[in-house]
């Protein structure tokens, strides 16, 4: 089925339950193109689950989600891998990136192994990160933000309905998660849907909308401590 193109993700009293009674209760999500979200929590409370749930990679116990339109309930297992692979980009917390592959190699992988052919965009997005003097340097060589980067690349390059990200700051120093949440920025400004992960309150601020997880219990977040507008966005910082 597919419903409007003006939502990126929609889930509704979406579940999952492993065999010990954890995981996510009932979510209710709403993402349209272009936004940005958070989801905190701490440890246990679900977010690896919810992040598996709205990559693909686990299939729902409840409810529904649709990516880009399309009601991932309806579809067949190789449906679902086709609709994971043109319309979600991830960047987890193992970035998964091929040490013997070069950092613009990294990017085009994404596009499957005959990724030659898109050398060009691949090295084209590379530097709209800043990484143009880094494109042949061997993934190995990079320090974690620069490979973050080649990360965050490697999901948009297909210019995906969703970008999850799962702790894109972790261990990065302030200046390289700036560099970071530009990318993931940059992702949502062509029009992704992005949904990060994180224990950043500075980097969930900065988010359109958050969201609290705690106990498979996803809620919005109380925005008591939040400012009431968000410089970046007003162009202020
Ligand atoms: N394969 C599994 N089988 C059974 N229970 C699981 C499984 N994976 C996770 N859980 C449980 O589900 C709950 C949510 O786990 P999840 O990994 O999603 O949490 P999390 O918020 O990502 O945690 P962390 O921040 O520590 O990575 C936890 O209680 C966990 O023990």
């Amino acid at each position: 089925m597919t419903t409007s193109p003006q939502v990126a993700l929609v889930a509704r009293e979406l579940g999952f339950v492993y065999a010990s009674g954890a995981g996510l209760e009932r979510a209710d999500l709403d993402l349209a193109p272009g936004e940005t979200a958070a989801v905190e929590g701490p440890s246990g409370s679900g977010k690896s689950t919810l992040l598996a749930l709205l990559g693909l990679i686990l299939t729902p116990t409840a409810g529904s989600l649709a990516i880009g339109g399309t009601d991932t309930g309806s579809l067949t297992p190789n449906e679902r891998d086709l609709l994971r692979r043109r319309e979600v980009g991830a960047v987890l917390q193992d970035l998964g990136l091929l040490s013997f592959l070069n950092a613009w190699e990294n990017v085009a992988a994404a596009f499957g192994p005959r990724f030659g052919r898109h050398r060009g965009v691949a090295r084209e997005l590379l530097g709209d990160l800043g990484m143009a003097e880094l494109v042949d340097r061997p993934v190995a060589e990079l320090s974690g933000g620069q490979r973050q980067r080649v990360a965050v690349a490697r999901a948009a390059v297909k210019q995906p309905v969703l970008v999850l990200a799962d702790e894109p700051t972790s261990g990065l120093d302030p200046r390289n998660a700036d560099l970071v949440m530009g990318a993931l920025r940059s992702c949502a400004a062509q029009g992704a849907a992005v949904l990060l992960v994180t224990h950043d309150r500075g980097v969930a601020e900065t988010c359109d909308r958050r969201y609290a997880l705690d106990a498979g219990v996803l809620s919005a977040a109380s925005m008591e401590n939040a400012p009431s507008v968000n410089p970046r966005k007003e162009g202020l910082a």
